[in-house]
């Protein structure tokens, strides 16, 4: 069966032990499509990312990715479902070379399909013997991407991929990202510091103010309207 909606997440509530800092969100994302998550820092964006992914505890709500609701799974069940997360810590090992992290995206796939990831990132390729730790930043979100990507995912989490890296790796990445939306099909969800590259990337946007959702549009209208980026982002947002 078809969906026309790839995630969806209706009235989602969720903190850390006590602390709730995802209050009552709701949007869904239509397959191969790209939203971007934005908001001042501290607003919940990685919070939202990390209870999708099943990493904070969740008080209510549904997560529904191609019409099941995942919810109720651990955060490996959720990643065999279909959905890709890219934390903004990256995750590398750094004892085990790239192409042994590249293994443990594979699940239950054959080994040579490391190939896919060598093809998406060419650089991997040539480090492939190198240790997680002997990467630069830029390699280390390559691996983290590539990595998750190897799993297949049918919605892919990045938060704040492009956080610290020169402006010719952000391209770099920014590309493939753009690929696999629109050849792959697969749905991305951005959190993006640089307002200006995530309404040029994303479809669409949220804006998140203490854990709930004050704004949602299109990208194009938000670009369009300076008053309420400085009013939910802060001043020179927009470039
Ligand atoms: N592991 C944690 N335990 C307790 N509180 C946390 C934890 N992680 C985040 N928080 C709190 O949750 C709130 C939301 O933080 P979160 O990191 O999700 O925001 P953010 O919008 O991603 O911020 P930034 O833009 O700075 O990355 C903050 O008040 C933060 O202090």
């Amino acid at each position: 069966m078809t969906t026309a909606v790839s995630l969806d997440v209706r009235n989602l509530s969720a903190g850390y032990g006590p602390t709730r800092v995802i209050e009552d969100v709701s949007f869904s994302v239509a397959p191969g499509s790209r939203l971007a998550v934005l908001g001042r820092n501290g607003v919940g964006k990685t919070s939202l990312f990390a209870t999708i992914a099943g990493h904070t505890r969740r008080y209510g709500g549904e997560i529904r990715l191609g019409g099941t609701d995942i919810a109720p799974l651990a955060p490996a069940a959720r990643a065999l479902a279909g959905l890709g997360y890219v934390p903004q810590t990256r995750d590398v090992f750094s004892t085990l070379t790239v192409e042994e992290n590249l293994s443990v995206g594979l699940k239950k796939r054959p080994k040579d399909a490391i190939e896919e990831a060598y093809k998406l990132f060419p650089r991997l390729k040539e480090r492939r013997r190198n240790l997680g730790s002997q990467l630069s930043g830029g390699e280390q979100q390559m691996l983290s991407t590539a990595r998750t990507i190897l799993g297949q995912p049918t919605v892919l989490l990045l938060d704040e991929p492009l956080e610290g890296l020169a402006p010719v790796i952000c391209e770099e990445l920014t590309a493939v990202f753009s690929a696999l939306a629109q050849q792959g099909g697969m749905t991305i969800l951005l959190v993006e510091q640089r307002i200006q590259s995530a309404l040029d990337f994303a479809d669409d946007v949220i804006i998140l103010e203490r854990g709930r959702i004050a704004w949602s549009g299109a990208s194009a209208a938000l670009a369009g309207d300076r008053k309420t980026v400085e009013h939910f982002l802060g001043v020179g947002g927009l470039h």
